[in-house]
């Protein structure tokens, strides 16, 4: 859920280097993604202690979120790639959690596709004006990972029947900040592009 990590930009004293703590950190929530998904999906997903072992690979993957972020900020370690690294880690993460949960029948295939089409699209957004800057994760962005992160969270663990309320109601928060920032972004994009041709 970083701010982000940001390229080659000198902060400080010299430039930041690519291999930095933060950076490695979002590398690492990708490569936890296939753990993440050998565990969830051993027994067929009906294993309550598998599904315990999914969540806690899930909860590390996302603490990395923040870990890197906030690092990347307090020891200036940000990199323009980093800033475009960690939404797609973190879209790489929710998008394998959301598929998980459709293909196991515990999720609605349709909430699984609202989710990965906006990922998608801002994703697309963001290599659309990369040439003219970076779209940076905004504030709303980051609440959204959360909420979508507390969601996938609450429907990976074995909770049963009594807890379906509390995961309808993060789940309609997590899929309006979803939508809501998609079209802030939309609009950060256009704005980017029209700028950059009227200059
Ligand atoms: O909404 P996005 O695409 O900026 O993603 C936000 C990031 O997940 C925050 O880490």
């Amino acid at each position: 859920m970083t701010a982000g990590n940001a390229s080659s930009q000198p902060s400080g004293p010299g430039p930041v280097p690519l291999l930095n703590i933060a950076n490695v950190l979002t590398v690492s929530r990708l490569a936890l993604v296939p753990f993440f998904l050998v565990a969830l999906f051993w027994d067929a997903g009906q294993d309550a202690l598998w599904r315990w072992v999914a969540f806690a690979v899930f909860v590390i993957a996302s603490i990395t979120d923040r870990v890197d972020g906030d690092l990347a900020r307090k020891r200036g370690l940000v990199t323009d790639f980093g800033k475009v690294a960690d939404p797609i880690a973190d879209k790489a993460l929710t998008g394998a959690a959301l598929i998980g949960l459709s293909l196991l029948d515990d999720l609605a295939w349709w909430v699984t596709w609202v989710i990965i089409g906006r990922e998608l699209l801002v994703t697309a957004l963001r290599f659309w004006v990369i040439r003219h800057g970076v779209i940076a994760a905004s504030r709303g962005g980051k609440l959204k990972t959360l909420l979508q992160a507390i969601a996938i969270g609450l429907y990976l663990l074995p909770l049963g029947a009594a807890f379906d309320l509390l995961r309808w109601v993060v789940l309609g928060a997590a899929l309006a900040a979803t939508v809501v920032t998609g079209a802030d972004y939309a609009v950060r994009a256009v704005r980017l592009r029209a700028g950059a041709r009227s200059s």
